[in-house]
């Protein structure tokens, strides 16, 4: 039975947090619970803050760190950055100097929970159900698998909300993506999200908030959710959530920032009626079956540009998709297992978690790397490095010929001196594959931890589930 005040997740958050609703003239006020902020998007904000004379409203709601812009090698000072990219160093130094002058907690270099800012969040609680977060940065959307409404936002935003803690946002639409059936062997989130982008595009999700339900979703673990949600903005979509669930709350539970004691027990009993109503209704349903699903990998300049690892490169006459496939130097008609590999990166906020590089070196373990190509692993925090190295992951990374590196944004983008050479073909475990989004030049093969580190073995694109 259909009843008029069935909501869906994002309804319920979005109600919950209105301080103003949406008129046809003005966008709704809406409240933030946690600002997460990094050295690229913030500089501006501090400048226009400072030059109004104006402090954080809430710089207990504000968390920072730095990811972009620095370095990946062991530096002893932030001098030493200098020495990496010479914009960095600024970047870092002033991340720094404007944290310590507005008083807010930052991760900086001798943090333990330094790290990329949509890896350290859940790490330390900070994500939690229900909340609305924001960053100045897109991948924001990877909060959203834990019942979170998190989206990115521009830096004049950032400017807002450090000012008043809230955002002028109009209401978004809704879009569940009903994922069904069991992933097979060698299947991941990131072969599942690469999947759906292919399907539905990257325009499939404009202007809509993407749920994402369904058994396949409901299976995976927290890591595995941040990785679908994290894509949701190559969609095109606004965000992506996720049902909190008991593996939402087991994951939680305990964290430096999570509630402790008697509060525990009252967000749960919150966090346990956020999940869409059963009869709520959604502005748009797109089903997908994950049971048929192979690895995927990425073929073109955009992550809907997508194939299955053994299926070949489609054939299509339209500008855009020639040019693409120019850029790439990759044929029509032929699966990318015939392209030879360069560079193969394991990272970014899409897949550096500890789950992410167990599965890289599941494959690696006791197998190298093919003679001519390089290998990076870099881990999404400072504390997943650590873990990783407490069970002795970076010895099979550094044993297999790969660089085990400090954590970081990395290659993902390029900004702090990672960079793929001009015409190197990289196979990357991250969410972007425009054109020089590597470095200038460079051409970027997405897909999951599994399928790059079987790459790098092979030295050609590799299908994982002969090494599994
Ligand atoms: C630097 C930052 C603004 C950017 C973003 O917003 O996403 C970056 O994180 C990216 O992935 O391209
Ligand atoms: S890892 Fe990549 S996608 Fe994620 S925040 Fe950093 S640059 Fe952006």
């Amino acid at each position: 039975m259909r009843s008029s005040n069935a909501r869906t997740l994002f309804e319920k958050v979005w109600a919950d947090h209105i301080v103003r609703p949406e008129t046809t003239d003005t966008p709704a006020i809406l409240y933030i619970d946690l600002h997460l902020i990094h050295e690229v998007t913030t500089p501006q904000a501090f400048t226009l803050l400072r030059s109004q004379g104006l402090k954080l409203r809430r710089p207990d709601l504000t968390l920072g760190t730095m990811d972009h812009s620095t370095p990946t090698t062991p530096v002893g000072s932030l001098q030493d950055i200098a020495v990496v990219a010479e914009g960095a160093a600024q970047q870092v130094a002033q991340m720094e100097a404007n944290c310590r002058e507005f008083g807010l907690e930052l991760h900086g270099f001798d943090s333990l929970h330094r790290g990329i800012v949509h890896v350290i969040g859940p790490e330390l609680g900070a994500t939690q159900p229900g909340k609305t977060i924001v960053c100045g940065d897109s991948h924001t959307s990877t909060h959203g698998a834990f019942g979170a409404l998190a989206f990115g936002i521009g830096t004049t935003e950032v400017g807002h909300v450090m000012a008043t803690q809230c955002l002028l946002q109009r209401k978004p639409k809704t879009l569940q993506i009903e994922v069904r059936g069991n992933l097979a062997r060698g299947v991941t989130a990131k072969d599942v999200i690469l999947a759906i982008i292919g399907q539905i595009g990257v325009d499939g999700g404009t202007g809509h908030v993407i749920e994402y339900r369904g058994n396949t979703i409901s299976a995976m673990d927290m890591d595995q959710r941040m990785t679908v949600c994290n894509m949701s903005i190559e969609a095109g979509a606004r965000a992506g959530m996720i049902a909190p669930d008991d593996t939402t709350f087991e994951f939680l539970h305990g964290r430096p920032r999570a509630p402790q004691g008697a509060d525990w027990e009252r967000a749960l009993e919150r966090w346990r009626c956020l999940p869409s109503d059963s009869d709520a209704q959604f502005d748009k349903t797109v089903t997908v079956d994950a049971s048929a699903l192979q690895p995927m990998v990425t073929f073109g300049t955009n992550p809907g540009m997508v194939v299955g690892v053994n299926e070949p490169v489609p054939n299509r006459s339209d500008a855009g998709f020639r040019k693409a496939l120019e850029y790439m130097q990759i044929p029509a008609g032929k699966p990318l297992t015939e392209s030879a590999v360069d560079v193969v990166f394991v990272g970014s906020c899409t897949n550096s978690r500890l789950s992410d590089l167990q599965q890289a070196a599941d494959v690696l373990r006791g197998r190298h790397v093919a003679k001519g190509v390089r290998m990076l692993v870099v881990p999404g925090s400072q504390q997943i490095k650590a873990d990783a190295e407490a069970i002795g992951l970076d010895e099979v990374f550094r044993a297999a010929g790969a660089e085990w590196r400090e954590s970081g944004c990395s290659m993902c983008l390029g900004m702090n001196g990672d960079t793929v050479a001009p015409g190197h073909l990289s196979v990357s475990t991250s969410n972007r594959n425009f054109e020089g989004r590597q470095g200038k030049g460079a051409r970027t093969v997405l897909a999951s931890p599994m399928t790059a580190a079987a790459s790098a073995i092979v030295g050609r694109v590799a299908d994982p589930r002969p090494f599994l």
